[in-house]
């Protein structure tokens, strides 16, 4: 995670300072195939639409904002829906195929899109909603949460609304074959190293073993200790599912949501099977505020589904070796040996401590998350 920086000076929110690939995250939204690709997850787009139109009297006769509007789908949506007047706000050229759409839809004396960075774009009023598809990678990978909440401390007024209101993370053991064929890819590059090292001696009269070591933990590192994209089959999933995190996006401030750090307690529940890892996924709800709910509460989830995937899939943490599982009671103890290198634990202490990761929020592309 970067430091953080204030841009624009005027409002005491804090922006998140995402580091040197920012040009290269707001270069994709520019693209519509990138766009598409979102519009076309069925999933995303049916729990947005139902939040809206299943709850038109948070948007009739109201204003409404769209942090990062891309194609603008969603400040349509609430024109449609009968907002008075949507602030559509993208960071990237895609606003004006934004504004192409928008006035082909004959929403453009409602909807106003503003090309700028939501951090430094000024509004003539605050907004009764606030409403942005800001969800990352097993939620806060990429995310933009940071300027949604910007926005929510300098725009929203203090009875508005946010969608999504809430959102979680969650983890669940799994079982995977991602875990052979990455020791297989880690040791294919093993056995690559080792026949350069001998060409580079007879060839150009330089030893390289020294370096062995070196190369071996970068390759471990990154087939080993890497976590991936990955579309699960609920099968897949051995043990309970737990939530790690939960975010009311009404409250939650820039400082919640850098890091997220939990031990997590999950009961086996398959026999038979190897404990592979743990994959994570998120979930959104639109539930409105406390003084003003919503009339029919919509949940986005991204679970592991054999029917509805989601473009975001889930994020696959894998475990080296993974621990073959007999009957359930051995397999939680067995991994905890294994992670923790206690001597014999009681058996409420592998309940309670299975593992552990860390996972740092909001970083940049390439999608990495190391634990
Ligand atoms: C996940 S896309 C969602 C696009 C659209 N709202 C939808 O639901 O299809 C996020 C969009 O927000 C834009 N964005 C991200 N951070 C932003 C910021 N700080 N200010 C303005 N736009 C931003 C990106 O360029 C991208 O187009």
């Amino acid at each position: 995670m970067g430091s953080r920086s204030v841009n624009g000076g005027a409002t005491s929110a804090a922006a998140v300072d995402k580091g040197v690939d920012f040009a290269n995250y707001f270069c994709t939204y520019g693209f519509l195939y990138h766009q598409k690709e979102m519009l076309s997850d069925r999933v995303r787009m049916d729990a947005y639409y139902n939040s809206i139109f299943e709850n038109k009297h948070h948007f009739e006769g109201k204003t409404v904002l769209d942090v990062g509007t891309g194609s603008g789908i969603l400040a349509i949506w609430s024109a449609q829906a009968g907002a008075r007047k949507v602030y559509a706000v993208e960071a990237t050229k895609m606003a004006e195929h934004a504004r192409e759409l928008v006035k082909a839809n004959n929403l453009q004396d409602v909807v106003e899109v503003i090309e700028g960075s939501m951090e430094d774009v000024t509004l003539p009023e605050q907004v009764d909603v606030i409403i942005s598809e800001w969800m990352g990678y097993f939620l806060l990978r990429e995310s933009m949460l940071d300027s949604v909440i910007f926005a929510r401390e300098r725009w929203l007024k203090p009875s508005g609304v946010m969608y999504p209101s809430h959102a979680r993370m969650w983890m669940a053991p799994i079982r995977s074959g991602l875990v052979d064929q990455k020791m297989n890819d880690y040791e294919d590059a093993m056995n690559d190293w080792y026949g350069f090292v001998n060409e580079t001696e007879s060839c150009y009269g330089v030893d390289m073993r020294v370096l062995t070591k070196q190369f071996s933990e970068e390759q471990r590192k990154y087939y080993l200790k890497t976590s991936m994209w990955n579309n699960l089959h609920p099968n897949q999933v051995i043990g309970t599912p737990v939530i790690i995190k939960e975010i009311d996006c009404s409250t939650a401030t820039i400082n919640d949501i850098l890091t997220v750090r939990a031990s997590i307690s999950s009961s086996i529940t398959a026999e038979n099977t190897r404990l592979c890892g743990f994959a994570g996924w998120f979930d959104v709800h639109f539930r409105g505020s406390h003084e003003n709910p919503a009339q029919q509460e919509i949940e986005l989830t991204t679970a592991p589904n054999e029917d509805f995937g989601t473009h975001w899939g889930q994020q696959v943490f894998l475990l080296h070796p993974p621990t073959v599982i007999r009957s359930i009671t051995s397999a939680i103890c067995k991994q905890v040996l294994h992670r923790m290198k206690l001597h014999p634990p009681t058996f409420s202490q592998c309940l309670q401590k299975c593992a552990t990761f860390e996972f740092p929020c909001m970083l940049p592309r390439p999608m990495r998350i190391y634990w």
